[in-house]
């Protein structure tokens, strides 16, 4: 069932040559949680406003579990809209406790607040840890009680902007997994603003990639990875390789050499193949493949990126496991098992 619904939503600043949103369309199923993607300026946090009531739309409407929210002139002012909202700073009271933080939120008299603040710091599991002050916690633990105080209250909806950047990189795996499981355990709906693509990737069900304004495509990770709409977000999830290649009846003539592909014949001019570089497999022997020379091979731990160059020296980059050993100017094959074909001119 569809918990938030934004249709032909449009926002310009004043002074602002550009729309800050376009024609934004899209809904929120219950309980899940989705990534709002995109370049800087590309509307993210105008979105997330516009939903939390921060801003109000040029044109367009938005319905919260049923009730419109937004129409023309007509606004559900910020506080009745029942959004619980997580800040990129936290925005915790220095000099609150932690359960004076939570209880904050919570308009019930004082003993029901009390056990609701204590249920939902059970659930981010900082039971232990009530009476501290937030200089006292480290930054995930922060983050914990930022996401405790917006959802005690029982909000509709949760917005969180930027949750994840203020952490350091091996922090962020760990807090990614806690908030995705914290979120799912209460079932809460759930939308996050980030620019940061593994973010959107391992924690959303679903993201909605912006660019300018526009709503490029919304879908599954797995579909905006594997099958993007447009070039912009197939290269907004990672570096594609490419290369010029001529059709002919047969497949596509390339500097590394011939691929065999029927679906060839379909394109009348040179076509640019563009994979990843996951989506290519360096080969010990020769045959049916590509071939070049290896230029350089970087090691990242949980894998390598072996270049690989063509006799004019253009290259491309193809992702290995790392226990693999390759000589430097050495002889390569390799092969594509997946491409995306677009037209070069
Ligand atoms: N208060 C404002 N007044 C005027 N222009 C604004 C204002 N806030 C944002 N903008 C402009 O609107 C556009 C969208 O900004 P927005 O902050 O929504 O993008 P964003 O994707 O969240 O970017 P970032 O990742 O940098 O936060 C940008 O061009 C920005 O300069």
């Amino acid at each position: 069932m569809q918990i938030l619904t934004l249709k032909e939503i449009n926002k310009k600043y004043d002074q602002a040559k550009d729309f800050a949103v376009n024609k934004v369309s899209f809904s929120v199923n219950e309980g899940e949680i989705l990534a709002l993607v995109g370049e800087s300026g590309s509307g993210k946090t105008t979105l997330l406003r516009l939903i939390a009531g921060l801003e109000h739309p040029d044109q367009g409407t938005i319905a919260l579990s049923g009730q419109v929210i937004v129409e023309g002139r007509k606004s559900v002012p910020s506080h009745e809209r029942k959004v619980g909202m997580v800040f990129q700073d936290y925005a915790l009271f220095p000099h609150l406790t932690i359960l004076e933080n939570i209880l904050y939120g919570i308009s019930k008299p004082r003993k029901e607040a009390d056990i609701i603040a204590k249920e939902t710091l059970k659930l981010v599991g900082l039971t232990e840890d009530y009476g501290k002050y937030p200089h006292q916690l480290s930054g995930g633990q922060q983050q914990r009680v930022a996401l405790a105080r917006a959802i005690a209250p029982n909000p509709r909806i949760l917005l969180m902007d930027e949750p994840f950047s203020n952490l350091d990189a091996l922090l962020k795996d760990q807090v990614r997994e806690e908030i995705r499981q914290i979120i799912k355990m209460t079932g809460i709906t759930a939308i996050f603003v980030t620019h940061d693509t593994k973010d959107a990737l391992s924690t959303a069900d679903r993201i909605a990639i912006l660019h300018k304004g526009y709503l490029q495509q919304i879908d599954v990770p797995k579909n905006l990875y594997e099958s993007p709409v447009n070039p912009y977000v197939a290269n907004f999830f990672g570096k594609r390789n490419e290369l010029i290649a001529n059709p002919s009846e047969e497949g596509f003539y390339t500097s590394f050499g011939f691929i065999a592909d029927p679906d060839a014949k379909k394109y009348k001019s040179k076509v640019r193949l563009m994979f990843r570089p996951e989506h290519a497999e360096v080969v010990q022997r020769e045959g049916q493949q590509l071939t070049g020379n290896i230029v350089k091979v970087s090691y990242f731990g949980s894998h390598q990126l072996v270049k690989i160059s063509d006799e004019q020296g253009y290259s491309v980059s193809i992702r290995t496991n790392p226990g693999r050993v390759f000589d430097n100017m050495s002889n390569a094959f390799f092969y594509l098992w997946k491409y995306d074909v677009e037209e070069a001119f």
